[in-house]
């Protein structure tokens, strides 16, 4: 069984006539980092609140880790969450406690043992850059800041699954491609990501799996996915939000996909302030970042190298020997999909304007293979067993959930200090907090995996990004029907002339 899976998953809210997600049939694989797209409405947070197990699924089945959510019982769902790292778009940082606290609370709350907390938290912090800001307040950080520590606070414990909804959408270019660097390095470690966003450039660029939702239905599931928020998101509709949410600007395809940080930023702007605006946020982000840069570079430079210290040791025999339940070693599974790769590649080859970014990839590294295949199974086939063996921390080495349980129990006190404390500060339950975790050190500093952000061409694309020049291209060559403005919802289209797209079991 896959990772995540969801079997026709329906979610009706009281009082809502239409469900906000409606018979959505999914499975998401370990080492995946998925894009949930879709307009404002679509059901996205409704998703990821049903992997967190925040809200439960009106009918369906939804499987995640080995755990059936429809049948966890409330007492398991804290331990269930710390399996899982949660990004929040407003971070939900813990304001009266410094950066380090922030990041240590994760790890407090599971019971952690506490000689065991500093060293985590510090690696955790060095590998976003944030190690000088450990004394700092929330308050004293920049948005792009206050993300890090948010990021840093999800993955101390190398969850197997990041939950991230709307990560960059308070912040600008520059910033944003800071988190979407560190988030693509913990996925090159393994750890699945999926992802809710409406920013077109950064799925445009990063060319990762796209789920695409539409009032609820699952339109589109494609590999190496792109986004064109225009079709379901009209300019005119994203004036009205932005008008109502006095924030949030969101542009369509001939936009730039920006979200604004601050009020006075609360308009509508064309294409050309919306250039303007991410040259102006870069180089703001440029002159207050470079100690930022530094930090993410140190992270880039861990992964690519393997150059990981002590806790690189930890892993390397696990890393070398996972067989991604194909019964093949990590290496003869990556060459494998080298061999899919190119036959893939100089397929897409003849797709135009569109593959442009694939093409930078054949052309500057003919030798590199494809950044995450080695994390990506050719579809799921994890059975029952194995996600339970990964649950259980017996093949999964990052996870000893049975020792760190033990030391909940025997930490109970605390626990319960920490979570009342998660309480009283409003930064919800411990969805921000992840698994359980014994010795374990952060997995993005494992050194795993060929693309790492050192990849020219994956410099090339971020480096897009940064200048808000990331193509802007076209649409993908497939139907696609233009739905009306308001519902109903147009029928659900397959995806695509990709031949990599996945089947929608929801799509009917
Ligand atoms: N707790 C709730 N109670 C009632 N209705 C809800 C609740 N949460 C979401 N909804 C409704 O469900 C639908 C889907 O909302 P959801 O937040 O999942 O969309 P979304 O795609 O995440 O949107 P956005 O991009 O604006 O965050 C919307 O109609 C929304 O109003």
């Amino acid at each position: 069984m896959a990772l995540i899976s969801l079997k026709h998953v329906t979610k009706r809210y009281k009082g809502l006539q239409r469900p906000a997600l409606d018979d959505v049939s999914v499975d998401i694989d370990r080492g995946d980092f998925v894009f949930l797209v879709g307009a404002s409405g679509a059901g996205k947070s409704t998703f990821l609140s049903l992997l967190l197990r925040e809200e439960i699924a009106t009918s369906g089945e939804i499987h995640v880790a080995g755990h059936d959510l429809r049948r966890l019982p409330n007492r398991r769902v804290p331990a269930y969450r710390r399996e899982i790292g949660f990004v929040f778009q407003d971070y939900k940082l813990l304001m009266n406690k410094t950066v380090r606290e922030n990041v240590a609370f994760a790890l407090e709350v599971i019971g952690t043992r506490r000689s065991q907390i500093g060293p985590q938290v510090d690696r955790a912090l060095r590998d976003v850059g944030l190690e000088s800001k450990a004394d700092k307040r929330p308050s004293e950080l920049s948005g792009g800041e206050m993300q890090r520590v948010s990021i840093a606070r999800a993955y101390v414990n190398q969850p197997k699954i990041i939950l991230a909804d709307e990560p960059t959408g308070n912040l600008d270019p520059t910033t944003s491609v800071g988190i979407m660097r560190v988030l693509n390095a913990i996925n090159l470690t393994g750890t699945t990501i999926v992802m809710a966003t409406h920013n077109e450039e950064i799925v445009n660029s990063m060319s990762k799996r796209v789920l695409e939702l539409n009032g609820g239905r699952l339109v589109r599931d494609e590999a190496n996915g792109r986004y064109d928020s225009a079709r379901y998101f009209p300019d005119a509709q994203a004036e009205r939000e932005a008008a109502l949410d006095g924030g949030t600007v969101h542009m369509g395809a001939v936009n730039a996909s920006i979200q604004t940080q601050t009020p006075r930023d609360n308009v509508t702007v064309n294409a050309n302030a919306a250039a303007d605006s991410a040259a102006t946020a870069v180089s703001d982000g440029i002159s207050a970042g470079a100690g930022e840069d530094e930090g993410i570079a140190k992270l880039e430079q861990a992964i690519h190298s393997g150059n990981t210290g002590v806790y690189g040791k930890v892993f390397e025999n696990v890393e070398d020997t996972l067989t991604w339940g194909k019964g093949l070693r990590l290496d003869e599974y990556a060459a494998q999909q080298k061999k899919q790769d190119t036959s893939a590649q100089s397929t897409h080859a003849n797709d135009g304007a569109d593959n442009k970014v694939l093409e930078d990839k054949v052309v500057e590294n003919p030798q590199l293979p494809d950044s995450d295949a080695k994390f990506r199974p050719a579809h799921a086939d994890y059975s029952e067993d194995d996600s339970r063996a990964v649950s259980d921390g017996a093949q999964d080495a990052r996870v000893p959930a049975d020792a760190a349980q033990a030391d909940v129990a025997a930490d109970a006190p605390q626990v319960d200090a920490a979570q009342s404390d998660i309480a009283q500060s409003g930064a919800v339950q411990s969805g921000a907090v992840q698994s359980p975790q014994g010795d374990a050190a952060p997995a993005a500093t494992q050194g795993v995996g060929t693309d790492s952000p050192d990849d020219p061409a994956h410099v090339d694309t971020l480096a897009q990004l940064a200048r808000g020049t990331a193509h802007k291209q076209s649409v993908p060559a497939q139907p696609v029907p233009v739905p009306p403005p308001a519902p109903p919802m147009p029928a659900p289209q397959q995806a695509s002339g990709d031949k990599n797209a996945n089947n929608t079991e929801g799509v009917n």
